[in-house]
């Protein structure tokens, strides 16, 4: 695991543990032997500590959390490499994260590839650095950087750590070659003054100032996640207390915060995020047996919202790009929105302006659908209609070429009814982008009964090039994401009709940690685009929506949103909704008298009294209406396992991710608890299936399996 060769008068300390060499206890081991044989070693007047492979150590292993660490730890390795009387220098290809950064930290010199990063993320995984990071990092580049780097987990470039002198040395080539050439010019230097615990933290006398900043930028950044204030009082013992006192301090906090409902969730979320790519199909195709089809050209259909939002996804990843509108008018329209993103790309430094140049110039439009016979792959953003889809399916069908793959960005829609309209469903895929486009990180993939292995390898390939996260479901109606969504969103609405203000169940759930309240995202999106769908349904159904309407299809129904509709409240698009905006398009909102009195009006037409409701029942009927249907979604096998649910939530909702995602969080609550809370409020509202509890649920919640055995246990029952 740790490999050692003398050059000359320079010994080599090379962690050797695939695929990142994390510091495992093993690796500890090895690190402090290896630094023994070079201190007794009189041959040897200088180290070089490097990783082999792809990287230097990227910090402790997570897979051992949650266990005491065993001697020797990262200070231990530490304490060595100090007391060592010889020079040693960090050689940094890679990521220096964590533990790794602070091992380099211990160092006498850093060295470093340009294309290196530095950072100590710990706080991404709800710890902070107990390796001596807290105390170190403020002695060498300032509070200030301290705070910044550690209370957000950023990893700075090579070129920036330079600046802050963490890096003493940029070099190009072979880093350890780089590191021996270093070694052997300072080996005869005196270091001392390199050894940072003798150094006081730059900038302590503004500690108080600096801190209250940082919290209060903390305080609207993390709602209720508790690491970057413990992070912040880690740091501040490096000015506080003496070093040896500062490190036994935070190894305190570290092994409690190990502890934590919020350290395990995020490190959930980190592996989680690292198994969605190993999918699974029924037939048995998977990530490993198939091979994803090579992409270079694609079409866009649709150059509305959804349809822009992808093409720039798209061109700023270097694909070129065939944008197709029925028109010249909405093609023209579309442009222009494709070139007002790219520049709002810049603005947000996505991109360099360069870039976005060079994408804009990979954009070709066309208004006939023939001028699609030679691309790779077509992504289809229309309106969200079955029929629409159908027929645009089987035109492209008999245009492209045949091994041309179709996908469609519809959000709700059965796959293999879209998939039917063709001659190829092997090739049809969905591939649901969540709004903004350009923005959102999550892709939902949707295979359908006959989507080939190769298909599914592709976009799940396509999504990982354009910086997406990508996760596979099957298709059912609001596959994954909207499924889980609708029975929330629906009893957001009942709330309001038994009692409840839109404002105060949206503060509810933001002060839980989701982004934005259920109501004000209905304004962001538009309140006219459900209503349509729901009035589309209606006439299916040989109904219309009326206002006293409290059953829909058999079930409860709320038409408080229609009514809203009605008066052309479609939210930020139009300047009011739930909320009323300065302007149309604004973001600017406040509570509006109309709506309040609407709603009470609503209620009286319904002779429902308004009751008190609490935060407790507005957080288990919104979480746990959608908890309940993950559950049913992992029943019927739509998602594979948790971690697929729980990602789509962290990535396509911002779920807070110090709660793992909806499923992790169940857990966390206890499946008995949720599953009970379930059964109560299907007695409460038998005409609501949504509360029907999921069966899995009920089995798993009575032996409270945890998260981990879930799909295992579930392929069995
Ligand atoms: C004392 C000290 O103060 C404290 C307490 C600590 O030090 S706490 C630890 C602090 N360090 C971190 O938080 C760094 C976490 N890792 C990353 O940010 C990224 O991994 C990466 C380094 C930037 C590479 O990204 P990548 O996209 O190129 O590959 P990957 O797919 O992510 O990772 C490739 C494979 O390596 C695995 N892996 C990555 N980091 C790991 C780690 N620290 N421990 C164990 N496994 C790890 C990962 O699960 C995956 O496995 P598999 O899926 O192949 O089986």
């Amino acid at each position: 695991m740790v490999d050692y060769w003398r050059q000359g008068s320079v010994a080599v300390i090379a962690v050797n543990n695939p695929p990142v060499n994390a510091l495992s206890y093993n690796v500890r081991v090895g690190l402090y032997n290896n630094l023994d044989k070079a201190a007794n070693d009189r041959d040897v007047l200088a180290v070089v500590i490097c990783g082999k492979g792809r990287t230097f150590p990227v910090g402790a292993d997570i897979h051992e959390f949650g266990q005491i660490p065993k001697e020797p730890w990262i200070t231990d390795v530490g304490r060595k490499i100090e007391s060592l009387g010889k020079p040693v220098i960090a050689a940094i290809h890679g990521t220096g994260l964590g533990g790794g950064l602070e091992i380099a930290l211990f160092c006498h010199y850093r060295i470093a590839l340009p294309n290196a990063r530095v950072g100590l993320p710990e706080v991404l995984i709800g710890l902070l650095p107990a390796g001596g990071g807290a105390q170190l990092l403020p002695r060498l580049a300032g509070i200030q950087v301290a705070m910044e780097m550690i209370t957000t987990g950023r990893q700075l470039p090579a070129s920036e750590a330079a600046k802050y002198n963490i890096i003493d040395k940029v070099v190009s080539g072979d880093i350890v070659k780089e590191g021996i050439e270093f070694a052997l010019r300072v080996q005869n230097k005196p270091f001392q003054d390199k050894i940072l615990r003798y150094r006081s933290p730059h900038g302590k006398d503004s500690l108080q100032p600096i801190t209250e900043a940082v919290l209060r930028k903390i305080k609207m950044r993390s709602r209720g996640f508790y690491a970057p204030v413990w992070c912040v009082r880690s740091i501040a013992n490096s000015v506080k207390l003496p070093f040896e006192e500062g490190l036994a301090q935070n190894r305190i906090m570290f092994q409690q915060m190990q502890l934590s409902g919020q350290a395990k969730a995020l490190q959930y979320a980190f592996f989680a995020e690292r198994s969605i790519s190993k999918w699974k199909l029924p037939c048995g195709g998977n990530f490993a047996t198939a091979v994803p089809r090579k992409i270079k050209t694609i079409s866009v259909i649709g150059a509305g919202t959804m349809g822009t939002g992808i093409t720039v996804a798209l061109l700023s990843a270097g694909f070129p790009v065939l944008l197709v509108e029925q028109n010249k008018r909405f093609l023209m329209k579309g442009v222009q929105t494709v070139q007002s993103l790219l520049e709002g790309g810049v603005k947000r430094r996505k991109f360099t302006a360069e870039q976005a140049k060079m994408a804009s110039s990979s954009l070709t439009t066309t208004v006939d659908l023939q001028a699609l016979n030679s691309v790779d792959l077509v992504i289809e953003a229309v309106f969200e209609t079955l029929s629409l889809k159908e027929d645009i399916f089987s035109k492209l069908d008999k245009i492209c070429k045949p091994e041309a793959i179709l996908c469609s960005n519809t959000s709700y829609l059965n796959i293999d009814k879209i998939a039917a309209s063709t001659r190829r469903p092997d090739k049809v895929v969905g591939t649901h982008f969540f709004s903004p486009a350009h923005i959102m990180r999550l892709m939902e993939n949707i295979y359908g009964c006959k989507t080939s292995p190769e298909t599914v390898a592709t976009v799940m390939d396509l999504g990982k090039r354009i910086g997406k996260v990508p996760v596979l479901v099957g298709t059912c109606p609001g596959f994954c994401a909207n499924r889980m969504n609708r029975p929330q969103s629906e009893e957001a609405l009942f709330l309001v009709e038994e009692g409840a203000q839109p404002e105060q169940i949206d503060q509810v759930l933001e002060d839980f940690g989701m982004p934005m309240g259920p109501f004000k995202v209905r304004d962001l999106a538009g309140g006219d685009i459900g209503w349509r769908s729901r009035k589309d349904a209606a006439l299916h159904l040989g109904l219309t929506l009326s206002y006293d309407l409290q059953f829909f299809n058999g079930e409860r129904y709320c038409s408080l949103a229609d009514k809203l509709c009605e008066l052309g409240r479609f939210g930020q698009k139009t300047g009011s909704g739930w909320y009323s905006y300065d302007k149309p398009g604004s973001k600017q909102l406040s509570i509006d008298e109309d709506v309040t009195k609407l709603i009470q009006n609503h209620r009286d037409s319904l002779g429902i009294k308004p009751r008190k409701i609490t935060t407790q029942e507005i957080q288990e009927r919104f979480l746990f209406s959608g908890i309940n249907e993950g559950f049913k979604i992992l029943e019927e096998g739509i998602a594979a396992r948790p971690e697929d649910i729980d990602i789509i939530w962290l990535y396509g909702f911002g779920f807070p991710r110090h709660y793992g995602g909806p499923m992790f969080y169940a857990s966390q609550i206890g499946l008995k608890r949720v599953y009970d809370r379930i059964c109560h409020y299907h007695e409460l509202f038998p005409y609501s299936s949504h509360w029907m509890p999921s069966k899995l649920l009920q089995k798993l919640s009575i032996q409270e399996v945890p998260i981990g055995q879930w799909a295992e246990l579930h392929s069995k029952l």
